[in-house]
């Protein structure tokens, strides 16, 4: 008795609030702009890939993109938050650690985070710097090739994490862009040894297919002993695996993952639960935008587990979230589109 009244204390004086999901990412706020192939070829941009730029790439691409159309001039971003706002906005209590800059669009972005509900870490008084961005550029096959300049996101370190927080989450999530900063891929041990002690779940996505290349050892590192729940798509599963032989990738993780997911585009999902894989069909849709499609996979994914729904409705919640990102222009979708899926997808009438 005795006892919980210490620990009824230590929660008040802590203020202590449980999370689904605590996720780590780079925080970068999006540019979005409509291209053809032409252009990507013309400018030396890698399709389907992120590509890492500095400053002068980023403003001499700024330059030839002038008279394109633009479909989101400022939009916080980043792949992790991506997948954390879209997790919030189904209801999960989530917390996300990042860095901005103090700059006009550091504010903007945890404002913008704030606004959608997402707790954020506290930021280092020392912010001089940039805030990180990326050039989302969109062909006309639905495809985005990106190019990103991190900025001061690269800086995510150790000092971003909340303990309690972690401790009081179910999921850890770790966004595997991060492996490209040391500070931040360290930041991510140390995160995932406290979820591990804690009885945390871990989660992690690999990203893109070159992040995963060039990165390898790094990811080794990330992914150590295992983690319980993986995000991939087929490429960053192939590439992980170094075969062009999806059975084979799906064996390789199997040994890294206790459950994991293979996102297959427009084919839907490949997901295994521990014991049996479970094929998630697609929906049927027009493809205007992919950008995005993984991350809100991995957000609505995510809520489905920790709601309790189980792996295949939780693989219906995804794939029914993702297809609506893919049949508009942008990562996310607005609030209340989140609870008509949800509505659709657990309680059908
Ligand atoms: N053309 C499409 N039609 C319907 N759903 C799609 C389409 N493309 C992607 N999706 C949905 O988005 C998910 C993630 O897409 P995918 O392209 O595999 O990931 P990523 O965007 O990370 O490359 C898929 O599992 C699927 O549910
Ligand atoms: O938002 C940003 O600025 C990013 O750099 C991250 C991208 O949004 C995602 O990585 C794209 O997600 P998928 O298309 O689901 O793979």
């Amino acid at each position: 008795m005795e006892e919980f009244s210490l620990l009824i204390s230590y929660m008040q004086k802590h203020d202590m609030k449980n999370y689904h999901i605590y996720g780590m990412g780079a925080a970068l706020v999006d540019t979005e702009i409509e291209v053809d192939d032409a252009f990507l070829l013309a400018n030396g941009v890698d399709k389907g890939l992120m590509t890492l730029v500095d400053v002068d790439r980023r403003n001499q691409l700024m330059d030839s993109l002038k008279g394109h159309l633009v479909h989101a001039r400022r939009a916080s971003g980043g792949s992790g938050a991506n997948t954390i706002i879209a997790a919030r906005y189904f209801g999960s209590d989530v917390f996300y650690s990042c860095r901005v800059a103090n700059d006009e669009y550091g504010d903007f972005y945890l404002q913008d985070m704030s606004h959608a509900g997402v707790d954020t870490c506290d930021q280092d008084e020392n912010n001089e710097g940039i805030t990180g961005k990326c050039l989302v550029m969109v062909t006309p096959d639905a495809e985005r090739s990106m190019n990103t300049y991190l900025g001061i996101s690269e800086t995510l370190s150790a000092r971003e994490l909340d303990v309690e927080a972690i401790k009081a989450s179910e999921y850890l999530y770790i966004e595997g862009y991060l492996v490209s900063s040391d500070v931040s891929r360290a930041a991510t041990i140390k995160a995932k040894k406290i979820a591990e002690e804690n009885g945390v779940k871990t989660s992690l996505s690999l990203s893109d297919p070159g992040i995963v290349t060039f990165f390898r050892e790094g990811m080794e590192e990330m992914i150590g002993e295992g983690v319980d729940l993986l995000f991939c798509n087929e490429d960053e599963a192939m590439a992980w695996a170094m075969t062009d032989d999806i059975d084979i990738a799906i064996s390789a993780l199997r040994s890294i993952a206790k459950t994991f997911v293979i996102t297959r585009g427009a084919r839907g999902a490949l997901v295994f639960d521990g014991t049996q894989e479970l094929h998630i069909p697609a929906k049927k849709v027009k493809a205007v935008d992919s950008n995005g499609a993984g991350d809100m996979f991995a957000g609505a994914f995510l809520h489905g587990l920790t709601a309790g729904y189980g792996f295949q409705k939780a693989g219906e919640l995804a794939c029914a979230a993702a297809a609506e990102v893919v049949s508009g222009y942008g990562p996310r979708l607005a609030a209340e589109k989140h609870k008509v899926i949800l509505q659709q997808v657990i309680c059908p009438e």
